[in-house]
């Protein structure tokens, strides 16, 4: 980290908190070929509306996204972006949910674009290479890969300052059940659920066979990413969270991989009927699947994920 001159103001509880900006970040805002567009982006834009967006209306609550900067270069084709996830984004707890990094790779994807075009994600790769702890002032890397007619293909990296892999992502789960792992409370679903306006609704049925999940969840009207549409983060973070209320009838793991395919964009008034299955266990390997459907059957997302099971001395 570099010195507290370098540093953002950040409200934790009731008082302010100095946090370092990580030194490679503090090379950025010095880079001319950079421009900090954390704030034109959205505000210029007719598209979104501050106040419902999936991130930005999560930035004033106390403990989750405390900063979210983002640096554009000048070609258009890649961003860099400083987010410091708070203590309350939590999946295990002191570990940051993947969903909740799934959604920041979806929106610096969409910040990427937005630079040059606006679009619709229509496929999230996410690979969780090591947990992500908490507390973390995490750099996200996102560059333009390739265009092929209207697609446009882009990658991220998560780091930490010293340069450690966390995670990757494209575009288009350790042991646990002890007591103390998940609290609600800093729990990135769960401690949403007391903010109006965001899951007005995330009812869960497990099936007795302890391999599927049939739930309920209405978006409410401020997940959206594009205005009255819910974000594809928070879609995708509500089937890593599926998964995992999948995966905890029986065992336990951590979401290794999160595809995620949008097929259609949801719309924040729909009633989402989300189906998750346990499809194969390969060793220490657990593949799910899940979709996401209206109550009349037609569906706007499926995903797939892989659980890795803690190693037998775990
Ligand atoms: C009421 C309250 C309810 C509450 C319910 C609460 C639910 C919370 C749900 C949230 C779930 C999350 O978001 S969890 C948070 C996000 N995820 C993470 O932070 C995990 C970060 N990643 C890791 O810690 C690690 O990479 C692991 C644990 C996933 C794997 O590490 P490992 O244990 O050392 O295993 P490793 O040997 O690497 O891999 C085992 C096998 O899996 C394969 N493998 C590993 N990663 C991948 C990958 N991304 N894609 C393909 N394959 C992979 C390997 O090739 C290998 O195959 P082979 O050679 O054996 O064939």
């Amino acid at each position: 980290m570099s010195e507290v001159s370098n540093a953002v103001e950040t409200q934790n509880g009731n008082s302010k908190e100095i946090l370092a900006i990580p030194s490679k970040f503090d090379t950025i805002q010095k880079d001319a070929s950079y421009q900090n567009i954390s704030t034109d982006v959205l505000v210029d834009s007719n598209v979104f509306d501050v106040t419902k967006h999936y991130i930005h209306s999560l930035a004033d609550i106390n403990g989750k996204y405390e900063q979210f900067f983002v640096y554009g270069d000048g070609a258009k084709t890649r961003t860099v972006s400083l987010v410091h996830f708070g203590e309350n984004l939590c999946g295990h707890l002191g570990i940051v949910h993947g969903g909740c990094i799934s959604t920041v790779c979806d929106e610096l994807f969409g910040w990427t674009m937005v630079t040059g075009h606006v679009g619709f994600t229509a496929y999230l790769n996410v690979n969780f290479r090591k947990p992500l702890p908490t507390q973390t002032s995490a750099l996200i890397f996102t560059e333009l890969d390739r265009r092929e007619g209207r697609k446009v293909f882009m990658k991220s990296r998560v780091e930490d300052d010293e340069g450690n892999l966390f995670t990757e992502a494209t575009a288009f789960e350790k042991a646990f059940g002890e007591d103390g792992v998940i609290n609600v409370e800093k729990h990135f679903i769960h401690s949403l659920r007391n903010i109006g306006g965001k899951y007005e609704t995330f009812v869960v049925y497990g099936h007795n066979d302890k391999q599927s999940t049939t739930s309920f969840v209405y978006f409410g009207n401020s997940l959206c990413g594009h205005e009255g549409i819910v974000h594809g983060g928070c879609i995708s973070t509500v089937c890593d969270e599926l998964f995992g209320w999948t995966m905890i009838m029986d065992k336990a793991g951590f979401t290794a991989n999160l595809n995620v395919n949008f097929r259609k964009p949801l719309k924040a008034s729909t009633l989402a009927v989300i189906t998750t299955e346990l499809e194969k266990i390969e060793g220490r390997k657990v593949y799910l699947k899940s979709k996401v459907q209206d109550t009349e059957g037609n569906t706007y997302t499926e995903a797939t994920s892989l659980f890795i099971l803690p190693r037998p001395s775990q």
